[in-house]
């Protein structure tokens, strides 16, 4: 047969032509593949942003309010809004792990990560060193817990736990995941549901002396509202008798036995701990290894954690940049150990 420009036209062009068509709308798939990807991950940590601005506004406007977790209780200690800032507080001094954490590029990277329901809970006490233990126990590679107070069980029960499961963070298969919210303790409803939900929960008290416990908690509220009456006139009904009111909620809080009675109805000891509020600050390397035994850890978080600041007088939590932790993060492994002291205001 013939050479035909014709036939050339026909068969060469037009094929060379389509290949090029298809080649285009492979780079054009490949991109609107990634596109919708980042899209899914940027949602995926929405949920958490909204509801640190939603919970922030509803303490706001809740400051005045009954404490529902002491009952009828007289109280003028509801001052929880304090406690999400705090967090944020802690979470500068995590900055890094945190900013890892809602990024969504980290979902991408580990598919295997997943949100769950928590499987162990600080559930108390109010001022006790609530916040200490979890951001100590936020240093263990195998815990991942979220920082703000999620108040699932007492405030928010009727959202359901799908909403509470949103707002964890990301863990992979042998990461524990962790909240706390200490006013669960005094609530009478959340020892039932913390058992619907598992009654496998583990769950983490930190007690602390009754008395300076009502005083932290009086001192933080005063700072708030410098019109409240004294300590002393709150705390006695008859000051020169020693009759003391405990319809108080500073007090009632500390009553700490008459609220474990309703945890045992649903939870056998052995899966409570208590955390001595004090030796948290004495000796945290130490109430932490009992915390670690407790949830079935290795003893990762240690003495090698922690610095005491004199002038504070608090442990601080030392940031160990360049560990291997951090390089599994993908962080470089050079630069000093840097000591971050952490400010702590009383109240
Ligand atoms: N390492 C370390 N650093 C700083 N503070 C520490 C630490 N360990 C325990 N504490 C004590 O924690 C008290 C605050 O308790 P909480 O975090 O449970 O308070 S809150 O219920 O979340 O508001 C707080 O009480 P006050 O300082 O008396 O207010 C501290 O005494």
């Amino acid at each position: 047969m013939e050479y035909s420009p014709i036939l050339h036209n026909l068969h060469v062009v037009p094929s060379s032509h389509v290949k090029n068509k298809l080649f285009v709308f492979c780079i054009m798939l490949s991109l609107w593949v990634y596109m919708i990807y980042c899209c899914v991950g940027y949602c995926s940590t929405v949920p958490n942003l909204t509801y640190r601005s939603v919970n922030r506004h509803e303490n706001d406007s809740e400051i005045d309010n009954q404490d529902s977790s002491v009952g009828a209780s007289r109280d003028l200690l509801n001052n929880e809004n304090d406690l999400d800032s705090r967090g944020d507080e802690w979470d500068e001094i995590r900055g890094e792990a945190k900013a890892l954490d809602d990024n969504a590029m980290s979902g991408f990277l580990n598919e295997s990560e997943s949100k769950k329901l928590p499987q162990a809970i600080i559930i108390g006490v109010k001022k006790g060193g609530t916040r200490a233990l979890l951001e100590f126990l936020r240093l263990h590679p195998d815990i991942r817990a979220v920082g703000a107070e999620p108040h699932f069980f007492d405030r928010n029960y009727d959202k359901g736990l799908e909403w509470y499961r949103e707002l964890m963070p990301k863990s992979s298969e042998g990461q524990l995941t962790m909240e706390k919210t200490p006013s669960y303790y005094v609530t009478k409803e959340v020892p039932a549901r913390i058992y619907t939900m598992s009654k496998d929960t583990k769950l983490i008290v930190v007690v602390r002396d009754p008395v300076t416990r009502a005083i932290s908690d009086y001192t933080q509220t005063r700072s708030k509202k410098p019109d409240i009456p004294s300590f002393e006139s709150l705390t006695f009904k008859n000051i020169s008798a020693g009759l003391i009111d405990t319809t108080w909620s500073a007090v009632q809080i500390g009553m700490y036995a008459k609220h474990l009675e309703r945890w045992l109805q649903y939870f056998p000891t052995e899966q409570l701990l208590f955390v001595s509020g004090e030796r948290l600050i004495s000796d945290p390397a130490g109430e932490m290894a009992r915390v670690q035994d407790f949830l079935g850890l290795r003893r990762v978080v240690t003495e090698k954690h922690f610095h005491f600041n004199p002038a504070k007088g608090f442990p601080a939590l030392r940031d160990l940049r360049g560990t291997a932790s951090r390089t599994a993060w993908g962080k470089p492994k050079a630069g000093p150990i840097l000591i971050l002291t952490q400010r702590w205001s009383r109240g």
